[in-house]
Formats: structure tokens, C-alpha cells, sequence
């Protein structure tokens, strides 16, 4: 087959692939498409405009200090109170499993929901340093029922050479009967004034919708590892002229996996892959610094998973390869968050991994030059993802999904990641940036295994 013939087979068959997998879950798709100055709330925000031609990167606000900022809460109807929400008490961690679980993220449909059970809700929320007062909820007076939510945790942030003190703000979520007041922006300014009362005046936030600015976009796509229940669920389709059959053929993977010295990841491993970590993350130009507590918590899980009898119930799931003289080559890790299925149908979750972090040592050193340095993390990628599908597989998982973030762009489509239908931009607060490459073509949506992401953040 000539070379021409092969790229327009090649496409044709990504193309199939981006019409049958993954109705992704879109964050925020209620937003409607809306001219730069409809965006009431957000145009009032230390955030840059649409239209911004940055100059410089930097901080927005001029510099205030905790004095400068009010002491009390923006005030809210009477039937209504600010409440922290405690994640230590389980009848209040299960107050918000159940606001979320009824309330939170759809695809475009209203047929899958994010399911956070409990357990990952606790180690999203109590990463190291994390606290109370930044679960911030809204209750009903009278009846004690959580309405909104909102979050932040702690983070050091990189943006390119720069080092950020900031917070991530996830959660967010309003009672379905509570949309289009103007809730979420009041959650907002609550949340960011009890931040900057902690002397932090940054964060980073993710959405499947457009708002001021994005600093990145990436893309979903999606792996099926049980193509039959995804087809049932509606959650993949079948491209024209193939069987369901054919299509569980093409997804068929091996029963073990193929790297030798690969093994779960243990406390002890941690220094070792703090290290590995470091120097991989430093190529991109947004990525965490963290630190060793906070690899064992991102990594290993809080310590009620880490005590869990069966490691298999994790939500978040670790490896390492350690080769024979005792070194750490490689990590990699997924998290596991289910999709409710909403409409009536014989299954009730789809079982869904998120790829997480991972760093290996392939084509850091040797060869020096950078085509052979990218084919040789290329390949060594390929192996350890390929051994993620196969682990994933076996823990009942029914589909892997990734961003076109970190080096993904290289291993999605040698592995078979179809690319899915929705989109995640990345914001800063406070803080003006360049654009950051989120691996994907801005006109096409194609992800291209030459134009690398320079995301290195994985939010839950
Ligand atoms: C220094 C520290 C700073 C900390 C703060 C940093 C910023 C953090 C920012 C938050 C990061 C969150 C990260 C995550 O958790 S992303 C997950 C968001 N959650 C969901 O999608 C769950 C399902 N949806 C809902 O619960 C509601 O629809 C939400 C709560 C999303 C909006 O409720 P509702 O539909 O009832 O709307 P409204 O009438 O109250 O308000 C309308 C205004 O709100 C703006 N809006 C809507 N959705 C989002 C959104 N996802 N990010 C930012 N802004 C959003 C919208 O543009 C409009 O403003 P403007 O267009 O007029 O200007």
C-alpha cells in the first residue's frame, strides 16, 4: 500500500474512532456559547479577557495582604446558611457523596453521571495540608439538606520557570432545582476569600466549558477494555459496517502483563520515584511540585485506603518497574471513578479508570539526540500503558480513559485511545500566562503525536 493510501486509511479509521467511543462527560456543557461580554460574573474576576494579547506573565491583582479582606461571608437568603463540610464525620461525607452523585457532572445526554463514592472524595479533599474551612457548602436552614459545594485544596504550582503558591478548586456543584441563580459565583467569591484570608491569592481550576481564558485545552479519549457492556450502555457505539463482535475483537487484550520487575508501589519506593518524578514533570510547563507526603497521598492513597485489606478496592492504583539492581525505572498510575447510568438499562456503573501520573527513565539520558530520545520513551510508554490496560482490565475496568496531556500524544493511538467528543481547559486565577500546548490541533481537536502537551497537572 502506498504511503498515501496508508495516512488517508489511518484517518478514516481515526475519524470511525472519534464517532464511536466515549460520549464523554462534558464538564459545564449547560453553558451556552456566549459573546465576551455576557460573562457577567467572570468579567469582574482577576482573569484575562478573550481578547487579551499577553505581554507578560505574571500575578493580575497588585499585591493585597489578609487585612484587605473581609472578614464575614458574602450574605445568602435567609433559608439558607454557609456550612463547612466535615470529611471526617462520615454522615457529612456522605451528605456530599450523595449532592454529588444526584447533582454533579452529566454527559450531553443526562445518561451518565460521575459517581465519587465516599472514599475518593476523602482522599480528593484531604490531601496533605488540606482544610476544613476550604469545603465550603451551602445548607437549607430548616432541613439541614446540602444544596452547594465547592472545594480547594493546596498546590505548588509551576508555570514554566515560575513557582506558584496557589489552591485547586474542584466540587463545585449546585442543586439541579438551585441552577441559574447566580449560586455558583457567589460559591466562588466565598471560596476565593477564605483563600486569600490564608494569604494565597492563585489557583487552577478545570472545566469542560469556555470561559475567560483557558491557559490549556487537552481532549479526552477513550480505551475500551469491555467494548460489549460500553456498547450496551450506550456509552460507545458501533462505526458503520462492523459487529459488535468485531469490535471486541479489536479491543481484545493479553491476560498479563508484559514488563518484567513491574510491581505495585510501595512506601519504601517513594524517594526513588520523588526523584524520577521531579526530572520528568520539569519538561512541561504546568505541573505540581510536590512533595514526598504528597506523592505517598496522590500515589500510595490516604491512609484509610492504604489500611484497606483488598489494595484491589483503591481508587487509586500505583506501579513501579524496579529493575535487577534495585532501581526504580519507571511509575504509573490510574484512578478509578465509575459513571452512574441514568436511564433504565441491565447495567448500573460503567467502570472507568483515569490514567494519573507516571514518569520513566527511557530517553532521559540516551540516545542525546531528540528524535531518538522520543522514540525511546515512545516505546517504552507504549510497554507501560499497555501493562496499565492489562492491570486495568483486571480490576473490572470497562473503559481507560486519557487527556491528550503529558506525553500521551505519543502511546493514544498504538494503544487504541479513540478520541471522545469532549474537551478540558485548564484556568489560572490570578495569574496571566502564555498558552500552554494541551497536545491537540487548536483548529482540528486532533491530538498529534509531534505536538507534545506541555500539561503535566492531572486533576480529579
Ligand atoms: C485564590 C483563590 C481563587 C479561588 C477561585 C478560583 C476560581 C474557581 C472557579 C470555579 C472552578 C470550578 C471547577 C469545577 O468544579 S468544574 C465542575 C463544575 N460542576 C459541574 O459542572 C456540575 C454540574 N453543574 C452545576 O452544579 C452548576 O451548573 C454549576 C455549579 C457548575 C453552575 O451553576 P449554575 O449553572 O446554577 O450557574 P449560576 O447561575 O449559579 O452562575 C452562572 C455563572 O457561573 C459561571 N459558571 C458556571 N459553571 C462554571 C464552572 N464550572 N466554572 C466556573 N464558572 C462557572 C457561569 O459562566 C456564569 O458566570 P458568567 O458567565 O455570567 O460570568
Amino acid at each position: 500500500m502506498s504511503d498515501d493510501k496508508k495516512e488517508s486509511l489511518q484517518k478514516l479509521q481515526q475519524l470511525l474512532q472519534s464517532l464511536q467511543v466515549g460520549q464523554q462527560v462534558s464538564e459545564t456543557s449547560s453553558l451556552p456559547p456566549k459573546k465576551k461580554d455576557e460573562y457577567k460574573f467572570w468579567k469582574t474576576q482577576p482573569v484575562a479577557s478573550f481578547e487579551e494579547k499577553i505581554q507578560s506573565e505574571g500575578p493580575i491583582d497588585e499585591r493585597k495582604t489578609p487585612d484587605d479582606i473581609a472578614d464575614s461571608p458574602l450574605p445568602l437568603l435567609s433559608s439558607f446558611e454557609w456550612v463547612n463540610v466535615d470529611m471526617e464525620d462520615d454522615h457529612q461525607a456522605d451528605q456530599l457523596y450523595d449532592l454529588l452523585c444526584n447533582h454533579y457532572v452529566e454527559d450531553k445526554d443526562s445518561s451518565l453521571r460521575f459517581q465519587y463514592s465516599q472514599k475518593f472524595l476523602k482522599w480528593a479533599l484531604k490531601s496533605p495540608r488540606w482544610k476544613k474551612d476550604w469545603h465550603v457548602g451551602v445548607r437549607v436552614k430548616e432541613s439541614g439538606k446540602l444544596v452547594a459545594f465547592i472545594s480547594a485544596i493546596p498546590v505548588n504550582l509551576s508555570v514554566r520557570e515560575k513557582k506558584i503558591e496557589s489552591v485547586e478548586i474542584n466540587f463545585l456543584c449546585v442543586h439541579k432545582q438551585l441552577r441559574s441563580k447566580r449560586l455558583a459565583p457567589i460559591l466562588i467569591k466565598e471560596i476565593t476569600r477564605r483563600v486569600n484570608k490564608c494569604d494565597i491569592w492563585h489557583a487552577l481550576y478545570s472545566g469542560g466549558g469556555v470561559i475567560p481564558t483557558p491557559v490549556s485545552t487537552c481532549r479526552y479519549t477513550h480505551r475500551p477494555l469491555n467494548f460489549g457492556k460500553l456498547y450496551e450502555c450506550g456509552f460507545s457505539g458501533l462505526p458503520h459496517n462492523t459487529t459488535k463482535e468485531q469490535m471486541i475483537a479489536r479491543y481484545t487484550i493479553g491476560s498479563s502483563t508484559k514488563l518484567t520487575g513491574l510491581r505495585s508501589l510501595e512506601s519504601k519506593d517513594l524517594d526513588q520515584v520523588k526523584t524520577l518524578f521531579d526530572t520528568f514533570q520539569s519538561k512541561y510547563e504546568l505541573y505540581q511540585n510536590f512533595t514526598t507526603e504528597e506523592l505517598e497521598h496522590w500515589l500510595l492513597g490516604d491512609k484509610e485506603q492504604q489500611n484497606l485489606e483488598n489494595q484491589n478496592d483503591k481508587v487509586i492504583q500505583s506501579f513501579v518497574v524496579e529493575n535487577d539492581s534495585g532501581e526504580i525505572t519507571d511509575f504509573v498510575s490510574f484512578y478509578i471513578l465509575p459513571f452512574g447510568v441514568l436511564q433504565d438499562n441491565v447495567h448500573k456503573t460503567v467502570n472507568v479508570a483515569y490514567l494519573f501520573y507516571y514518569a520513566t527513565t527511557a530517553g532521559l539520558k540516551e540516545p542525546s539526540d531528540d528524535i531518538e530520545a522520543t522514540k525511546v520513551l515512545k516505546h517504552r510508554l507504549i510497554e507501560l500503558v499497555g501493562d496499565v490496560l492489562v492491570l486495568a482490565k483486571q480490576l473490572g475496568i470497562d473503559v481507560l480513559n486519557a487527556l491528550t496531556s503529558q506525553d500521551n500524544t505519543l502511546f493514544l493511538q498504538d494503544l487504541k485511545f479513540g478520541l471522545g467528543d469532549g474537551y478540558l481547559h485548564f484556568y489560572l486565577f490570578n495569574y496571566r500566562a502564555f498558552p500552554i500546548d494541551g497536545g491537540i490541533d487548536k483548529e482540528t481537536g486532533k491530538f498529534d503525536e509531534i505536538k507534545r502537551s506541555k500539561v503535566g497537572v492531572v486533576m480529579l
